[in-house]
């Protein structure tokens, strides 16, 4: 128990023997063999945004990429470039997979927290989930609607709790300090704040460590013993919390839709027994998480509607709105990253591709050893030796590549090479380390030609500033 309890008026005693007995559900967890039934088939492949044309220039919808380059102002810098057209189908993929259901989308606004993008989202009938009271704060300020909304985190301040609980925001439950807290936000704001408990349901999520969250020492979440604490303490804290649902959130980059079904089979689990105990629980959340096609060499790969289907029937006779929070599967491949390559060396048997773009705009190689896609936008000048190479950037660190042994033509300087899929955790993980400011963004409109700005470029005055009259 946090040492603090005794500070506030709340009483927090967690109790050695729980009231309810909830060992009936062990997650002795396995990946279930369902390749002889129940399989969904996976759809096709999605259309993309990002395209060649015959003479072998890339095309973001109808628009070239060397002419982007060409026209826009910071020509000197890296920067990001999205299809709002592929925004629009990719939401549109959860909206059609989801018909006939009650549900929320909850976009994961850690992802990419673009205004613009969240607008739009919006427009489309999304909902937000948040990790911050900034978060929050500019999701109001995209005009998303609070009490559809959920807040997540492990560490969540009392000062965030306080703005969720007047907004009437969904507050994810993620420990006994947390419930303390959110409680003592409910307390302050007058509210009765509507949590779910976040639930870690001891799933491997098989995937990077870095980004696996639902595995029974992960940091995130209660584990499910311990439930019968957490419903006695919110029986008793009525006036100031109202259970209405689960959450689990399992990780990111997940390529298997079946690891969703078994933590929803264990959520279900959980919400029968919930209720047995008088709870009405309304919502079933089984977080974000879905992976998307990083290696672009032609594999199908789980769409919102294999993801939706997998877990269908367990909504059926429930009467449960069912809660996503992707993120990733989103916005990841709505945008590219558009570096010129600076120059081209060799060091012993090492070639090296420089460009001006960096771990500092795109960290997910850095930090995760991620694979992102990478080609040059126009055709080789005639001649050009196919090599391999590392992609670097300038930043003064060994680990500041974008892709490693990438086998394409040598590009001439001043080329164009973007990196796929940038449209997730990358602008929104990016850095300004070697004072590298943060680049601007750019949209291709649905018309498919319009090329419209959708975030200025920091520069370095934005940096002077934060030492204005000091
Ligand atoms: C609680 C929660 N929900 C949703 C997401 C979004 O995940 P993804 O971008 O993989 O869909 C995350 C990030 O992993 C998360 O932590
Ligand atoms: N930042 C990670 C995903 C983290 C998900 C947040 N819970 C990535 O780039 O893949």
């Amino acid at each position: 128990m946090p040492s603090s309890a005794h500070h506030h008026s709340l009483s927090f005693q967690p109790s050695i023997i729980s009231l309810f007995s909830f060992t009936a559900i062990k997650p002795s967890y396995k990946v279930l063999d369902r390749s002889q039934k129940n399989v969904p088939q996976m759809s096709k492949k999605a259309q993309s945004a990002f395209s060649f044309n015959d003479e072998g220039y890339m095309l973001c919808e109808g628009v070239k990429i060397v002419d982007v380059m060409a026209m826009v102002a910071e020509k000197k810098r890296p920067f990001y470039l999205y299809s709002k057209s592929q925004l629009t189908r990719n939401y549109a993929a959860y909206a059609e997979a989801l018909q006939g259901t009650q549900f929320i989308v909850g976009y994961a606004v850690k992802a990419n927290n673009n205004l613009k993008i969240l607008e739009h989202l919006r427009g489309m009938g999304s909902s937000a989930v948040l990790v911050s009271g900034n978060e929050l704060q500019l999701a109001m300020r995209a005009g998303f609607d609070p009490t559809r909304c959920v807040f997540n985190g492990n560490g969540k301040l009392l000062d965030e709790l306080i703005l969720a609980a007047k907004l009437d925001v969904l507050v994810n439950v993620d420990s006994e300090f947390d419930l303390e807290q959110i409680c003592e936000a409910g307390r302050i704001s007058g509210k009765q704040i509507r949590v779910l408990l976040r639930i870690n349901p001891d799933v491997d999520p098989q995937v990077h460590p870095y980004v696996a969250t639902g595995n029974k020492n992960s940091k995130f979440g209660i584990r499910n013993e311990k439930l019968g604490w957490f419903l006695e303490q919110v029986k008793h804290h009525h006036d100031k919390v109202k259970l209405v649902g689960v959450h689990c959130h399992l990780g990111s980059t997940i390529s298997k839709v079946n690891i969703f079904r078994d933590a929803a089979e264990l959520m279900v689990g959980y919400i029968d027994l919930i209720r047995k105990e008088g709870f009405e629980i309304q919502y079933l959340n089984i977080g974000g998480g879905l992976g998307i096609d990083y290696y672009h060499e032609g594999a199908v790969y789980p769409t919102p509607m294999d993801l939706i289907d997998t877990v269908r029937d367990l909504l059926t006779g429930r009467d449960l709105t069912l809660i996503i929070e992707p993120g990733r599967s989103l916005v990841a491949n709505t945008a590219v990253l558009v570096n010129r390559v600076t120059g081209v060396k060799s060091n012993g048997n090492k070639n090296f591709i420089v460009i001006d773009g960096s771990m500092s705009e795109l960290i997910r190689p850095s930090l995760y050893s991620a694979y992102q896609h990478i080609e040059l936008v126009s055709p080789p000048a005639a001649g050009a030796k196919r090599a391999t190479f590392d992609v670097v950037g300038p930043v003064c660190e060994s680990s500041d590549f974008l892709g490693k042994d990438r086998e394409m033509a040598m590009p001439e300087r001043g080329a164009g090479l973007v990196v796929h899929d940038a449209g997730a955790y990358c602008m929104a993980m990016a850095s300004t380390y070697n004072l590298r400011m943060r680049p601007p963004e750019y949209w291709v409109e649905e018309d498919g030609k319009t090329v419209k700005k959708i975030r200025h470029a920091e520069d370095l005055h934005d940096h002077l500033r934060y030492f204005d009259g000091l």
